[in-house]
């Protein structure tokens, strides 16, 4: 029995990687582990069956046996702590890649996904145009941060780790902010984040489940 994910039966970002269950999906094509996955509409996700797995009605989540995990940082932990090649075996470099998960996650990813979504619901409000640029501007100050931080590194401590796949999936919502282009490394290290075999095989089985449903 394989360990089995859920992931949007057709997902809103239209096969372009951006659902979080793409975070699960590379780390378990990094460690070589296959997996099964069971698709769920918006309607199930809300559903108690689905509710019994993740309280908030959301995807993604993760069963291995009897374990059943929600918190797609929490599955990429669970799995990397299971199989070599996610994280570090020496304990100080270990303990620092999980910090880069957690630095993704509660540093990098509120003020990227705030832009985001002001960017995709708030234009028609009266005050956009005076929110966004401080939205912006909060998004500049972590990547100037975090570009002082990389200094031309390939990855964020030494070997990559679960620390940059979190890193990666989270600078990846930028896509269509702009904001990349204003930081040429970062936008180089996210690109050889996605340039990794195991992204690529994570990235077209997740786009093969969009286009299967578009043609149906
Ligand atoms: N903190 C949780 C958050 C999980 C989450 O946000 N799940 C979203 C899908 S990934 C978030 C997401 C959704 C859509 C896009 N997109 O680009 O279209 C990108 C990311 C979900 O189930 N949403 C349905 C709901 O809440 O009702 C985790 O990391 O696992």
């Amino acid at each position: 029995m394989l360990p089995t994910i859920t992931a949007f039966e057709r997902s809103p970002d239209r096969g372009k990687g951006q659902a979080r269950d793409m975070r699960v999906r590379w780390a378990l094509e990094e460690v070589g582990q296959p997996y099964d996955v069971r698709l769920v509409s918006f309607g199930a996700m809300k559903a108690p069956a689905h509710r019994t797995l993740h309280p908030f009605g959301q995807i993604p989540t993760y069963e291995d046996g009897d374990l059943a995990l929600f918190e797609s940082g929490a599955i990429v932990l669970h799995i990397a702590e299971r199989h070599p090649g996610l994280l570090p075996t020496e304990a100080n470099a270990r303990s620092r890649a999980i910090a880069w998960m957690f630095a993704a996650l509660s540093t990098l990813e509120p003020p990227i996904v705030e832009l985001g979504m002001a960017m995709l619901f708030e234009r028609d409000k009266s005050w956009y145009a005076e929110r966004l640029p401080m939205l912006q501007e909060r998004v500049r100050i972590r990547l100037g941060e975090l570009s002082r931080r990389l200094g031309g590194a390939d990855w964020l401590d030494g070997a990559f780790s679960a620390g940059d796949l979190m890193m990666v999936t989270v600078l990846r919502r930028l896509n269509t902010s702009g904001l990349l282009d204003e930081y040429p490394d970062i936008a180089a290290y996210v690109a050889r984040g996605e340039a990794r075999p195991a992204f690529r095989r994570a990235f077209e089985a997740q786009l093969a489940v969009f286009q299967a449903a578009s043609r149906s």
